[in-house]
């Protein structure tokens, strides 16, 4: 009876063992499938930054189209907006591109937030459009402050408390690593907290066709 039921577990830790060496051996590889690169983006960014704008609109549209032109096939040009309650923040993302290892969105609140970062298994990069968004880690006395043409660096695995103060700000984040391993942060507080089923849809339905189409042109 014992050896039965030995032999039932052992199955499940086999899948288990298979499991985490084939995503340890991806992880190690996942350098290949990145298609974005930070560096380039934040340059992107601060060229648009120093431009004269009539709005924050035509901002993220003009953002939009020079990220489009650097990164044929692999930018998202509809823009579709969606909440995002997260580790007790909340703003508002448009989805420039998704894939299974990296993500590029606009993310920002006209009227502030603030909250826990959240830890993951992806390198986070913040670089700030519009406004100020402020950051600390415990055992730091003062907050880090980011302005516009600032990129903040969340490291994979690091979390900070990190606040959009009541003026706003507008963001564009790249994120490389497991994405869908964000996702569950990225939708906790709506099943915990404000129920809105309408932005878990549209979330799932927005990051799931972006992750399909990348897949369908050989993006990861
Ligand atoms: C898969 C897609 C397309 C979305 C991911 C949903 C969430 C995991 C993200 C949406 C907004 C993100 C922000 C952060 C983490 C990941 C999200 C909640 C930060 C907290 C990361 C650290 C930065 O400094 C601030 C970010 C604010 C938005």
């Amino acid at each position: 009876m014992a050896a039965k039921a030995s032999s039932g577990y052992s199955k499940y830790l086999l899948v288990l063992v298979l499991f985490l060496s084939v995503w340890y051996a991806l992880d190690k590889i996942s350098h290949r499938f990145w298609v974005f690169d930070q560096h380039k983006l934040h340059q992107i960014a601060s060229e648009v930054i120093a431009l004269p704008h009539n709005s924050t609109a035509a901002m993220i549209s003009e953002l939009s189209h020079r990220l489009a032109a650097e990164y044929p096939k692999h930018i998202n040009l509809k823009q579709e907006w969606v909440f995002n309650n997260a580790g007790g923040a909340m703003g508002a993302m448009y989805i420039l591109h998704a894939s299974i290892t990296e993500y590029l969105i606009i993310f920002g609140t006209p009227v502030g937030t603030e909250g826990h970062t959240g830890r993951h298994m992806a390198d986070d990069y913040f670089i700030i459009l519009q406004g100020e968004q402020w950051a600390f880690t415990p055992g730091q006395l003062e907050k880090e402050v980011y302005r516009p043409g600032h990129m903040h660096h969340l490291v994979r695995g690091d979390a900070q408390q990190y606040k959009i103060p009541d003026s706003g700000a507008w963001a564009l984040e790249y994120a490389r690593g497991w994405i869908p391993a964000m996702l569950p942060f990225g939708l906790a507080d709506c099943f915990f907290s404000t129920l809105d089923l309408n932005v878990v849809w549209d979330t799932f339905r927005i990051t799931g066709k972006r992750i399909l189409y990348s897949l369908s042109v050989g993006k990861f």
